[in-house]
């Protein structure tokens, strides 16, 4: 049984810890945990090779993961519980015992774990890694597993009625600044608002993209255990198991890749412009998942793709992500559209600008994301978004469209940006309609022009999509 099964590795410092009694996927969760928050290191980066080391796989690294991930998840509303448990701010406690007093009680929260396992196994993880404190941890994960989550919410949340954002940020564990920012997106209305948090603290589907002319989505669908996507004719629901071990995967003709960025990339695509349709730009690339989807399709229509990226190692990416397609891939910067002579003004028919942004569309996927953003991350990232969105106005021609996407719904990033960087160029735009862009009788997709795209309405990432065409 995984509870008493011995510990094989070292911790991430590499000191060999003093009693080898915590089961691997428990001590596995709490090295992630702590590396993520003592290291300011990424779960999906640091997890896998934790796994490794410790020899997981199978059901134990889903346990392991899941631990790691909700626990990251849920942190606010965990320290929340274990501040009033521990009858002292979590911040003051020795952080090792906090991470592993974080994971001890999200198993009695959160999973089936049966609670004297919870809180035995917490110990014995504390007793590893903060000297002294066992007795602490046993006391206060026994409060915390006096109450279910639904009491503890009721004790320590402010009322709905009064506060319904702070509410709803403590019962569902997203900091206030991003509650209010959906909130404002979704029209100011609470439920919806509560099933989009509901659904970011979901394990997030995998979703691939069957490469246009190069993969079928029926076929790679039955080989891969899966399912069509709903909305993307490209999409392929994954069933299970890893998506690099699928033949079409490793040979370059299917990618990774979220429904809703599939949708956003081809409505550029499909966007019916007039003249010449060779050139298409996009502005934003690393690392290359919707240009490897663009590629596709150039490639299916005699068109081709420059792929530009500002970070080397991304842009390196994106030339392994569009092998054998008709890309160019430049390293510079995307707002020196004029200035680079391979970035001419008005050159391009389509011109992508798939923004660097704040991510809070895909919480899902990113657990620790919500508690790193800041409000003080956005001057910075809409100033770069609108100088981006004015490069791309400057490299399309007349008659063309510019497709600005972000995988953020805060309406900073999204319909602030858009109207000042188009009231700016100075150039004549007009905004086209981007339902008519997406699969016919696609629902939620609101009053247009632009598109919102939602984990709760439609299974995919918050892409927003606006497309401009220049007069
Ligand atoms: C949202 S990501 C793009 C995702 C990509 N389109 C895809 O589908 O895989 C934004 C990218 O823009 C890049 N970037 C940031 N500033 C840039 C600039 N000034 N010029 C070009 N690329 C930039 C970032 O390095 C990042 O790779």
């Amino acid at each position: 049984m995984r509870d008493t099964a011995p510990r094989g590795g070292t911790d991430r410092r590499g000191a060999r810890p003093a009693r080898p009694t915590v089961d691997r996927p428990r001590y596995a969760a709490y090295q992630a945990v702590a590396a993520v928050n003592r290291d300011d290191a990424y779960a999906n980066l640091v997890l896998p090779s934790i796994l490794r080391e410790e020899g997981l796989f199978g059901r134990d690294a889903a346990f392991a993961t899941e631990l790691t991930y909700g626990t990251l998840r849920h942190s606010g509303t965990l320290d929340a519980i274990l501040t009033s448990a521990a009858g002292r701010d979590v911040q003051r406690i020795d952080p090792p015992v906090r991470d592993a007093l974080r994971i001890g009680a999200y198993q009695l929260l959160h999973t089936r774990v049966p609670p004297h396992a919870a809180v035995s196994s917490t110990v014995d993880l504390v007793r590893m890694v903060g000297q002294g404190a066992t007795g602490f941890a046993n006391a206060v994960l026994r409060e915390v597993a006096a109450c279910d989550l639904d009491a503890w919410v009721s004790r320590l949340a402010p009322s709905m009625e009064t506060d319904p954002i702070g509410h709803l940020a403590l019962a569902h564990s997203h900091p206030q600044w991003i509650v209010r920012a959906f909130s404002e997106a979704l029209g100011g209305d609470l439920g919806e608002t509560t099933r989009l948090l509901i659904e970011n603290n979901e394990r997030p589907p995998v979703h691939l993209c069957a490469r246009p002319g190069l993969a079928d989505p029926v076929e790679l669908a039955d080989a891969s255990g899966g399912a069509p996507g709903a909305f993307s004719p490209y999409a392929v629901y994954l069933g299970g198991g890893a998506p690099g071990d699928l033949p079409a995967v490793a040979d370059g003709r299917a990618h990774v890749q979220d429904e809703g960025s599939q949708l956003v990339a081809n409505a550029l695509a499909v966007a019916p412009i007039d003249g010449p349709d060779g050139r298409w730009l996009d502005l934003c690339a690393g690392p290359g998942g919707k240009a490897g989807l663009l590629g596709a399709l150039a490639a299916q229509r005699d068109a081709r793709v420059t792929a530009v990226e500002v970070a080397e190692h991304r842009a390196r990416l994106v030339e392994g992500a569009t092998r054998g397609l008709p890309v160019t891939v430049l390293h510079t910067d995307g707002r020196l559209v004029g200035a680079e002579p391979k970035l001419p003004e008005g050159h391009f028919d389509r011109v992508l600008v798939d923004a660097p942004c704040t991510g809070l569309g895909s919480l899902r996927r990113r657990p620790e994301s919500r508690w790193r953003r800041q409000p003080s991350d956005l001057p910075a990232l809409t100033r770069l978004q609108r100088e981006l969105l004015t490069a791309g106005l400057r490299a399309v021609r007349p008659g063309g469209v510019v497709a600005y996407v972000t995988c953020s719904p805060h309406t900073v990033e999204t319909h602030v940006t858009v109207t000042e960087a188009a009231r700016r160029s100075g150039a004549s735009v007009d905004f086209v309609d981007a339902r008519p862009l997406l699969p016919a009788g696609m629902p939620g997709l609101g009053d247009g022009p632009t598109v919102q795209l939602w984990p709760h309405r439609h299974g995919t990432d918050a892409m927003f999509l606006a497309v401009l065409r220049r007069g």
